[in-house]
């Protein structure tokens, strides 16, 4: 479980946002849409505890992060040195299904520098998806992929939140977001609930 209370950030005399309130229980998907330059990185990092808000609290499982409990996926693609599986290798024990899932086997051996765009996005996804986390925070999963992996992307945020993680995940396309999903909108510095279609 992670809970956000009364969170705020601003960049010098300029709020992003105020008052953000949010509890995402295990087991839970929240996806978070909003305009360019709403906050929606800044509030994923400030609940990875990468930044710090200027007010209110995040608590995870009714207290502070312990190391590996909260993992975040950033937006641009970010591979370390060494080959694809070197780059999963920081999780205590690899979900394989979720490896495969991304369509991510048959380039295991690979130096993950030399990948395209998109498998290297998948590889910062996988780094999360495969250690299941207690808290998956993936920013825009489905950016810089083609339509079979971002369905390949949704399928892994369905299994990771079946199998019990909080996952809350940024998008521009709502229609992207499905019905067991709570979508939020982040806009005019406040997250507000949507209602799904
Ligand atoms: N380190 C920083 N210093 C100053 N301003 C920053 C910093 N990081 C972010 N900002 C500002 O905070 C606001 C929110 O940025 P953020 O990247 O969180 O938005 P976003 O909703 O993720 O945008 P996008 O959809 O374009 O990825 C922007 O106005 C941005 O310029």
């Amino acid at each position: 479980m992670i809970v956000a209370r009364g969170v705020g950030k601003r960049f010098g005399d300029r709020w992003v946002f105020r008052g953000v309130n949010l509890v995402v229980p295990r087991g839970v998907q929240v996806a978070v849409v909003g305009p360019n330059g709403s906050g929606k990185t800044t509030l994923l990092k400030i609940l990875a505890g990468l930044l710090k808000p200027d007010e209110g609290v995040v608590e995870v499982g009714g207290g502070r992060h312990r190391p590996g409990e909260v993992l975040y996926a950033h937006q641009e693609p970010v591979v370390l040195r060494g080959t694809v599986l070197d780059n999963l290798s920081l999780c205590p024990s690899l979900d394989w299904e979720i490896v495969e899932a991304l369509g991510l086997k048959p380039v295991i051996r690979e130096k993950a520098a030399k990948l395209s765009g998109g498998y290297k996005k998948l590889v910062t996804i996988a780094r999360v998806a495969a250690c299941r986390p207690a808290v998956a925070l993936l920013d825009e999963p489905t950016a810089f992929l083609d339509k079979e992996k971002r369905a390949a992307v949704r399928t892994v945020i369905e299994e990771l939140t079946r199998s019990g993680s909080a996952v809350i995940w940024t998008t521009h396309y709502p229609a992207e977001v499905d019905s067991v999903a709570t979508l939020y909108e982040l806009i005019d510095g406040a997250l507000r609930p949507v209602s799904l279609p």
